[in-house]
């Protein structure tokens, strides 16, 4: 006969917190938000940690190299997709960990032939006035000048000027060395009054722009997830078929961490892909693996020798795999099921896995719910996608900016296979939707708010760091009509947009 559960399985927004008492040192700058991403032993310091419990979701509108250096800056880490050719994903890694901290490769290039027209049509499009004149016109080509807004005054010009006539030169340029450190350059920068600080090879190839606001503001990230050699960390997709070829790939290319991604980790598929890392590379490369919603599916895949676990089936908001396939369980459920497996299996074995709670965060507020429940960090896909850097396109509809999110299991996502040698054009139905999502503006400032937050509710339950979140955390399950409570009721509110809670 089959297993049924006992009680009924649960969402986070069925959930809330009941305040425990704060201390007067409860306050939102001394919260630590660090957590561990990989297994560690008893007593032992985890191999990798974050500095924010947020990861990005293993997807084509979420996980570019863009975004992966955008949050790496604030602490967190991206993984970029695996729905694409082993080679390209290899490029995104490697873009990430060639961006140097503090050091930015140029979008905005010409030529000296460029007019002064198409300079400001550039502005308009970039939005940004400083660009390097190179030969070519590349981001690498030798450098022959700079313009900035202070080298033309359109007012005076007709527009078919050519940038080599109002240009700085090269020979009146200060530059830097690419084997500079950061703050050489803020030294010159600071000596020779600059704003742009073009960073060149020994052949005068065009490498980076330091500028003075980001060395400001690299100062202010000092979270940054960083490796040893001070490059951004990143992480990676992997899946149950190419392992074999696409692991030392996205290794090579400097990976610091995989993640098996799929919606059902409970399989033999990914014990042997486990076990052929844990052959080939000891424990030198981290990988996570997932998803699961029970306690058997953790055992199984700790057994294997994951690094951390993923929890979640069908929470995600553009998944349809509970519609379609009829699996899942609600995520608050899964998580609290999964972390009591992981607390167990700590108290037998010594060794703590990590558990990454994946999908279905709406609101701010049901980060710290995963948080308290037991997750060590959170995947979120569509509160990425909804960022200036996450890949997919902004386009107005009905007058408001929007961004385009898919999912993995959608149509557009698995088409990739069709113009890649790996596509079979076999059977199969969608597990996913493609949508828009309001955009965001900059990963930047709504990290810094969201972060904000889950430190003000950690303050509320007395809680300096996750762990004492975890284990100081009282939750309670709501009735319906207590959700509407919390929310604005029985008033006219003037302003209908709540975006204020998301
Ligand atoms: N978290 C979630 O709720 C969901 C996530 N997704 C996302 O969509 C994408 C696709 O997910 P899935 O369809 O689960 O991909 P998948 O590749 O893991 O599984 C697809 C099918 O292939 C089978 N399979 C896997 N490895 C195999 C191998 N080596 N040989 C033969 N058969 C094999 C699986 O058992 C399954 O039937 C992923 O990015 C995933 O994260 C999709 C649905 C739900
Ligand atoms: O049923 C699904 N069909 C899909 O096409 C799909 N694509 C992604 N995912 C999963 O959703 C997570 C992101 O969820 P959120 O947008 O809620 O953050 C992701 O991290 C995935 O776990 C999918 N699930
Ligand atoms: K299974």
């Amino acid at each position: 006969m089959a297993t049924y559960y006992d009680s009924v399985s649960h969402t986070f927004s069925e959930y809330l917190l009941v305040p425990g008492l704060t201390r007067k040192e409860n306050v939102p700058d001394k919260v630590s938000l660090r957590t561990p991403l990989v297994k560690f032993k008893k007593g032992e310091e985890p191999a990798l940690s974050l500095n924010i419990p947020m990861v990005s979701a293993v997807m084509q509108s979420v996980s570019g190299d863009r975004l992966g250096v955008a949050l790496a800056k604030e602490g967190g880490m991206s993984f970029i997709f695996q729905s694409q050719s082993i080679a390209s994903e290899a490029a995104m890694v490697a873009k990430v960990k060639n961006a140097k901290a503090g050091f930015v490769v140029s979008d905005s290039n010409i030529t000296p032939d460029t007019t002064l027209s198409e300079v400001l049509e550039l502005v308009k499009k970039t939005g940004h006035s400083t660009m390097p004149v190179t030969e070519d016109g590349t981001p690498n080509g030798k450098l022959v000048g700079l313009v900035t807004s202070r080298d033309y005054r359109v007012s005076r010009m007709n527009g078919s000027e050519k940038a080599s006539s109002f240009m700085t030169p090269r020979e009146k340029l200060v530059t830097a060395n690419a084997s500079a450190t950061l703050s050489e350059c803020n030294d010159l920068i600071w000596e020779h009054k600059l704003n742009t600080l073009p960073i060149v090879d020994d052949a005068d190839h065009l490498c980076y722009l330091v500028f003075r606001k980001d060395y400001a503001s690299h100062k202010e990230n000092p979270l940054e997830l960083l490796d040893d050699e001070k490059r951004f960390m990143v992480g990676a997709g992997i899946n149950t078929r190419d392992y074999k070829e696409r692991v030392p790939a996205l290794v090579n290319a400097g990976a610091d961490c995989l993640v098996l991604d799929s919606s059902d980790g409970f399989s033999e598929w990914q014990a042997d892909a486990l076990e052929w890392i844990r052959e080939k590379y000891g424990d030198t490369v981290k990988v996570g693996a997932g998803n699961v919603v029970d306690r058997d599916g953790f055992n199984y895949l700790a057994e294997h020798g994951a690094d951390f676990v993923k929890v979640g089936i069908g929470g995600g908001s553009i998944c349809i795999t509970r519609e379609t396939k009829g699996i899942g369980r609600g995520q608050a459920t899964a998580v609290i099921e999964v972390a009591k497996a992981r607390d167990e299996w700590f108290e037998r074995t010594g060794e703590y896995i990590p558990i990454c709670s994946d999908g279905g965060i709406v609101y701010d507020y049901h980060i710290v719910l995963a948080l308290a429940m037991g997750a060590d960090f959170v995947m979120l896909g569509r509160y990425f996608s909804r960022f200036e850097e996450a890949p997919g396109e902004k386009l107005t509809v009905n007058g408001a900016y929007v961004k385009e999110y898919w999912g993995e299991g959608s149509n557009r996502a698995k088409n990739w296979q069709r113009y890649d040698l790996g596509g079979k054009g076999k059977l199969s139905f969608e597990e996913g939707v493609d949508s828009y999502v309001p955009y965001a503006g900059f990963l930047h400032d709504n990290v810094y708010m969201t972060t904000y937050k889950i430190r003000s509710t950690m303050c509320n339950c007395g809680a300096l760091t996750i762990k004492e979140l975890q284990d100081k955390a009282r939750l309670t399950l709501v009735s319906s009509t207590s959700i509407v409570e919390g929310g604005a009721h029985d008033v006219i509110v003037k302003n209908e947009d709540k975006s204020y809670n998301k």
